[in-house]
């Protein structure tokens, strides 16, 4: 009987992409590793976070590509019609990571947002995710970030339905810390919570699998995190590393911090067989405390 939530097996791939400074460069490389993916029998394909660009603030306005009116023009966004023709050359679902995009007001003013986009096998755009919590942290002597800086939040959860699979969840990065949003989206169907994100290498030792592992606990689904291969000459090390997760929370694949591709196969199967063992879904107490997935809540 096909599982309620994921209807038939599905190989997830996820690329641990080398990238430089080089944007066209970037898009090519990241075509020809989509391409090897898709010929090894990948069915999803997920690129990581700022895969077109250098990761960190003084980056982003120089690289941000215009994504409205959808779809932009290869002149506004060559990111965009790179990444749906090689959806559609690999006829694979494809996360494409995430690039800056710039959004100008009718006055001329700019606003940056850090953005996911997930194509179809045939190249049309599926959705949009812009980052929702942006990475702000201060741990002194280690590591300042803040995106705040430049970057405005996205204000929706993303959702997207796969054709004859089921429907997965894109989140970027620093939005693997909030897990209510991946308890909202598992509890609204999704049997995947896909990340692009770039971990550093203070944090990523340290929370990198554990987030990865929680929310695949919390929620009894599959979750992948995927990172830029590490680079010892860019400003930003990347911490690698990137994984997969089973719904019983185990590390099933994971990359070390070259560049390489983690592949795993979804069984919704092997959802249900955890759903049945642990049933938390039936046994929650919302006489006891509120239910995070009612109320407002809103979407792409
Ligand atoms: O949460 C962290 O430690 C890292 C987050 C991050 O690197 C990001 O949001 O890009």
């Amino acid at each position: 009987m096909p599982s309620p939530v994921l209807q038939k097996p599905l190989k997830l791939s996820c690329i641990q992409l080398a990238s430089g400074a080089d944007k066209a460069a970037n898009l090519l490389h990241a075509r020809e590793k989509v391409l090897e993916a898709a010929k090894a029998g990948a069915n999803l394909v997920v690129l990581p976070e700022c895969f077109n660009s250098p990761y960190g603030c003084d980056y982003f306005p120089s690289y941000a590509e215009t994504l409205l009116p959808s779809p932009p023009s290869p002149n506004q966004s060559p990111s965009f019609n790179s990444l749906s023709s090689t959806a559609a050359e690999a006829k694979v679902f494809l996360v494409g990571g995430s690039i800056p995009e710039v959004e100008v007001d009718k006055d001329g003013k700019k606003k940056y947002y850090n953005t996911s986009l997930t194509f179809g096998p045939d190249g049309k755009l599926l959705a949009t995710h812009r980052k929702v919590h942006l990475f702000d942290i201060d741990i002194p002597g280690k590591i300042t970030f803040r995106e705040s800086d430049v970057l405005t939040a996205g204000d929706k959860l993303t959702l997207v339905d796969l054709p004859g699979y089921g429907r997965i969840a894109v989140a970027i990065c620093y939005d693997v810390r909030f897990p209510e949003l991946a308890m909202i989206a598992a509890r609204r169907g999704a049997f995947a919570l896909i990340y692009p994100g770039a971990f550093s290498t203070t944090t990523g030792p340290l929370h990198w699998r554990l987030q990865g592992q929680a929310r695949a606990m919390d929620n009894q689904c599959y979750v992948a995190l995927c990172s830029p291969a590490r680079d010892m000459k860019a400003t930003y090390h990347a911490w690698g590393h990137s994984l997969i997760v089973d719904p019983m929370a185990q590390v099933v694949v994971e990359a070390e911090e070259s560049e390489t591709i983690v592949s795993w196969e979804l069984d919704g199967a092997k959802i249900d067989e955890t759903r049945k063992g642990i049933p938390i879904y039936t046994q929650r107490r919302f006489d006891v405390y509120p239910d995070v997935n009612k109320g407002k809540i809103r979407f792409d």
